[in-house]
């Protein structure tokens, strides 16, 4: 079952001599139960294949389909729903709200979305991100890597098909970096939840199933790497981009 399928994704910004092509028609199909690793220089394209994907940005062309349910054009009203139904956000700044506990936090999304919140089910959840004895604390009173346990636990609490992490571990410790993995790798062994995950870090996305990787806003056309070790992905992201550059090196 495909729990993600993108189909000729494009997106530019600006106009005329200042035009970027921060997408140029990527295609890709991930299966539910799925890790994914997004991988590339600054600037090729990662964030924005991410928020095409999430619905946080319309691509310019292209089709995005989530479930086998086409992201829908429209009204932002309706982008919104099918976002907060299917689709979960971790963002490297935690992006929490400073007035609100831990559980509120991560019970947000229900309650936007006029669900019942299942406190007991958002219990059991931070316990499962190791903050059973913080659901009170606001986030000034919690660490980083507390701070994004908690966003990872507001991502996983409506049950999404897709968990899109923009950059996760950016702003954490090696120490917490690999605790906020681990989770993300148990949302996918445990819970059958589908994960990409934007990452800088080799050590990062060897926690994932497989790394692609983007280069000027392309997928690599040599293909995946699937459970590969940090050393296999760094050594394919020092030669990125090495066909495209052609003969003149
Ligand atoms: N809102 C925007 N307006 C104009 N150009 C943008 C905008 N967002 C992204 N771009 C451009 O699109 C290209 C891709 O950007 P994107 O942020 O997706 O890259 P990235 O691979 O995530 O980079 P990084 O690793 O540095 O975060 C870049 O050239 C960037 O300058």
């Amino acid at each position: 079952m495909s729990a993600l399928r993108l189909t000729g994704v494009r997106r530019a910004y600006g106009s005329g001599e200042a035009a970027v092509t921060a997408l140029d028609g990527v295609s890709l199909d991930l299966a539910t139960g799925s890790f994914t690793a997004v991988m590339g220089p600054s600037g090729s394209g990662k964030t924005t294949l991410l928020h095409c994907a999430a619905g946080l940005e319309r691509p310019d062309s292209g089709l995005v389909e989530v479930n086998g349910e086409p992201m829908p054009g429209g009204s932002e009203t309706r982008l919104t729903r099918f976002r907060r139904e299917r689709i979960g956000f971790v963002f490297q700044q935690y992006n929490l709200l400073p007035t609100l506990t831990a559980l509120q936090n991560a019970t947000l999304p229900l309650t936007l979305a006029g669900k019942r919140v299942d406190r007991a089910r958002a219990i059991a959840l931070l316990e499962e991100v190791g903050l059973g004895d913080r659901l009170h604390h606001r986030p000034d009173q919690l660490s980083g890597g507390q701070r994004q346990r908690v966003a990872v636990a507001r991502a996983l609490v409506t049950a999404p098909s897709v968990v899109f992490a923009d950059e996760p571990t950016g702003a954490l410790d090696t120490r917490s970096a690999r605790d906020v993995l681990a989770l993300l790798r148990s949302a996918v062994d445990r819970h059958g939840r589908t994960v990409v995950m934007v990452t800088h870090d080799p050590v990062a996305a060897s926690y994932a199933d497989s790394v692609i990787f983007l280069a000027d806003g392309r997928l690599d056309p040599a293909g995946e790497l699937r459970r590969p070790s940090a050393d296999a992905i760094a050594a394919r992201l020092a030669h990125l981009g090495d066909q495209a550059v052609g003969t003149g090196v």
